[in-house]
């Protein structure tokens, strides 16, 4: 029997945006701790490797005000993952936590308790920033040049990854008979000095399950590909359509074998949003009116705004795209929220380009370009254009949304889900108790020479 590749599956749950469908009735909070329960556990039951969440460290604004269409009130991280701990088993946690703003003693501590609170099912999505709007929220400011984000993010990464590895396997002894509790009186110690850190001590932590937690990184700069390639075990990547999704995939392995490692040792796992029906046709109309609903004129406007960069407040969205050129120059109108693109102009000529070819009014552009729902049909339709996916080298699996929180999923892990476990692509059992273990990755190798404590 041929082995087919296995799909990776991860459950993502965004926080109230311009995604989620927040005013339906049958949506609940995004906040509650119940919410995040139903979801992890859904997933779980689907035997989805892991559950994640993004990150947002401030609330976007646009012309000084915030727009409540986006990203609001995410609760933070390690609080969540912590608490899902205890109501799952065997579903890895992975958390979006940005390296800029935050110390590697303080990671290093926060991700290797949440591997010993959940038994090995810690990951960490590394996000990078150069906003300094953002960075306004924190101590140091937007302190960080943009060409500075990776240098910070690779040295924090090894420093974290020191710290990990500076206990021994067999340095908790806690021998009751002899009251020796640590092998050594020489636990934990480091010493790093680089161009971005400067830090000495020793680390509070024993070593946590899986060695070293999972590692995982967004972002699709050249200098955040080959950060990637040489440091991460999956990449949450933007490419959900092929061919281009299979192009970043073999880019991806050809930097991983130019920074020595196995092409196989970094997945890519590119988000997904999918509609189901029970005929193609019920699923298309249902999308097109999930499109319709998460782009309304408000939102369309604000959209807007990210390109053309002015306030676009009495804009009329159901007529064509502005006729007058982005402030390409002017200080950025929308603030906090990532530019899929700093090419303002070309990017208005491309909107501009889809209007005339597909005679559509503005809203209708921005819900036919900012919109995502990438995988619709049928139950049956939906897991083939999945396992296809990834059978063909799009990807090695996805990290799924559902429009609806927090119920949105249940129908995937009914419907979907057993067509795959059918299909021979996914799991039908966990198979064993780390994230590691189920996504098949070894426990990395020790690989700190203790330093000589300098306290
Ligand atoms: C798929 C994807 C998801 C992302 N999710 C987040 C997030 O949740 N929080 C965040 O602060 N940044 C997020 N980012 C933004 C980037 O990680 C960050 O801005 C990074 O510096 C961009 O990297 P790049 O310059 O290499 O593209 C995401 C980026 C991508 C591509």
């Amino acid at each position: 029997m041929t082995h087919k590749k296995q799909i990776i599956l991860g459950a993502y749950l965004g926080g109230v945006n311009n995604q989620t469908l927040w005013g339906l009735p049958e949506a609940g909070s995004q906040i509650e701790f119940s919410s995040f329960e139903h979801t992890a556990r859904t997933a779980e039951r689907g035997k989805f490797d892991f559950f994640f969440l993004a990150e947002g460290l401030a609330l976007r604004e646009r012309g000084g005000k915030i727009f409540d269409q986006d990203i609001i009130g995410r609760p933070d991280t390690f609080t969540v993952l912590a608490s899902l701990a205890a109501v799952t088993e065997h579903l890895g946690l992975a958390g979006t936590i940005n390296v800029t703003f935050n110390e590697p003693y303080e990671l290093a501590r926060q991700f290797a308790s949440l591997d010993h609170l959940s038994g090995g099912r810690a990951a960490w999505n590394i996000v990078t920033s150069f906003d300094a709007f953002t960075g306004q929220n924190f101590r140091r400011g937007g302190f960080l040049p943009r060409s500075q984000r990776y240098e910070r993010a690779a040295e924090s990464l090894a420093l974290v990854r020191e710290l990990w590895d500076s206990w021994a396997e067999d340095e908790v002894v806690a021998d009751k008979g002899t009251g020796q509790f640590v092998r050594s009186g020489d636990v934990g110690a480091f010493q790093h000095t680089g161009s971005q850190f400067d830090v000495h001590g020793r680390f509070t932590l024993p070593r946590s399950p899986q060695g070293q937690p999972v590692i995982l990184q967004a972002g699709v700069s050249e200098q955040g590909r080959d950060f990637a390639a040489a440091n991460s075990d999956a990449i949450f990547s933007p490419f959900n359509h092929l061919p281009e999704a299979q192009e970043y995939y073999s880019d991806i392995r050809r930097r991983a074998v130019a920074a020595g490692r196995d092409a196989d040792d970094v997945k890519l796992l590119p988000g997904g949003a999918f509609v189901l029906g029970d005929t193609d046709q019920e699923a298309q109309d249902k999308a097109r009116w999930v499109r319709d609903q998460q782009v309304t004129p408000q939102t369309a406007r604000v959209l807007l705004e990210t390109v053309w960069n002015r306030d676009l407040s009495d804009f009329d969205p159901d007529g064509p795209l502005p006729t007058f050129e982005p402030a390409v120059d002017a200080p950025s109108f929308i603030q906090g929220r990532a530019r899929l693109d700093s090419d303002l102009q070309g990017w208005a000529d491309r909107l501009r380009a889809v209007q005339a070819e597909k005679k559509l009014t503005a809203r209708e552009v921005v819900v036919d370009q900012f919109t995502r729902t990438e995988f619709v049909g049928t139950p049956e339709r939906v897991a083939g254009q999945l396992d296809d996916f990834v059978q063909s080298g799009g990807s090695d699996g996805f990290i799924i949304g559902s429009h609806l929180v927090p119920t949105g999923l249940d129908e995937f892990v009914d419907r979907v889900v057993p067509l795959l476990q059918e299909r021979g692509s996914l799991r039908a059992e966990y198979q064993g108790s780390t994230l590691r273990d189920n996504l098949g990755l070894p426990v990395p190798e020790r690989r700190h020479v203790r330093a000589s404590a300098t306290v």
